[in-house]
């Protein structure tokens, strides 16, 4: 997994919307290793910015974005589909990205304590465990680059720690994490923090 170089660069990237400044100039490199948070209040523009560095907002911004690494995106919203079951909807998800055994993909949802729930519709799990199976995508990627927006949300306590334990470990082994939250991270580990200061304003 181990990559030369930036993972991705970003240069003078501006965003406006509604007539209002979001951010602008903003320019970084992620490299091998980093761990960074963006933060800043609801409406600041984390979500617009992750979805700029992950190529999913092709226009409408300034500056630009150079990727130099495969990379892995999850959103904030459930991408679960309700009919499908976890194994369903995490086999469905990682098939663009290579060939797994169905032991492989059981086995990432035991990661995220989804063992037992593999063949449960999605409709009955809750908002937790529905995250949980996005997140169980991590433990199949093999994207040295990871843009998670909000991947916290509506884990509980003993899913957060395992879920810094494996941000952590990856950007240990020579992998990158760029991560939007609200909440502040329990590492051992540097936390490169990227601030938007925009937020609710009328
Ligand atoms: N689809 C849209 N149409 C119009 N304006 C939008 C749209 N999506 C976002 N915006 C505007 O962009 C701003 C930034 O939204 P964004 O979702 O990036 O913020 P955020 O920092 O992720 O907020 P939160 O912490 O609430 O998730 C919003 O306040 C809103 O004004």
């Amino acid at each position: 997994m181990l990559a030369a170089g930036p993972l991705l660069h970003a240069q003078g990237l501006g965003l406006e919307r509604g007539g209002r400044e979001l951010f602008r100039d903003l320019s970084f490199a992620v490299e091998p290793g980093h761990l960074m948070q963006v933060e800043g209040a609801n409406g600041a523009g984390k979500t617009s910015l992750l979805r700029i560095l992950a190529g999913l907002s092709r226009y409408g911004f300034s500056g630009s974005v150079e990727r130099c690494a495969p990379l892995l995106y999850l959103g904030h919203h459930s991408a679960v589909k309700a009919m499908l079951s976890p194994r369903e909807n995490l086999a469905w998800h990682i098939s663009g990205a290579g060939s797994y055994s169905r032991e492989q993909i059981d086995e990432a949802l035991a990661r995220v304590g989804l063992y037992g729930y593999e063949d449960v519709p999605s409709h009955a799990l809750s908002a937790g465990q529905h995250r949980r199976v996005n997140l169980a995508r991590l433990y199949l990627s093999a994207a040295p680059l990871w843009l998670l927006d909000e991947p916290f949300t509506a884990i509980d306590r003993d899913g957060v720690a395992e879920l810094e334990a494996l941000l952590v470990g990856h950007a240990q082994q020579g992998g990158a994490v760029v991560l939007t939250s609200h909440q502040s991270l329990s590492v051992s580990y540097q936390v490169a923090m990227l601030s938007l200061s925009a937020g609710l304003q009328p």
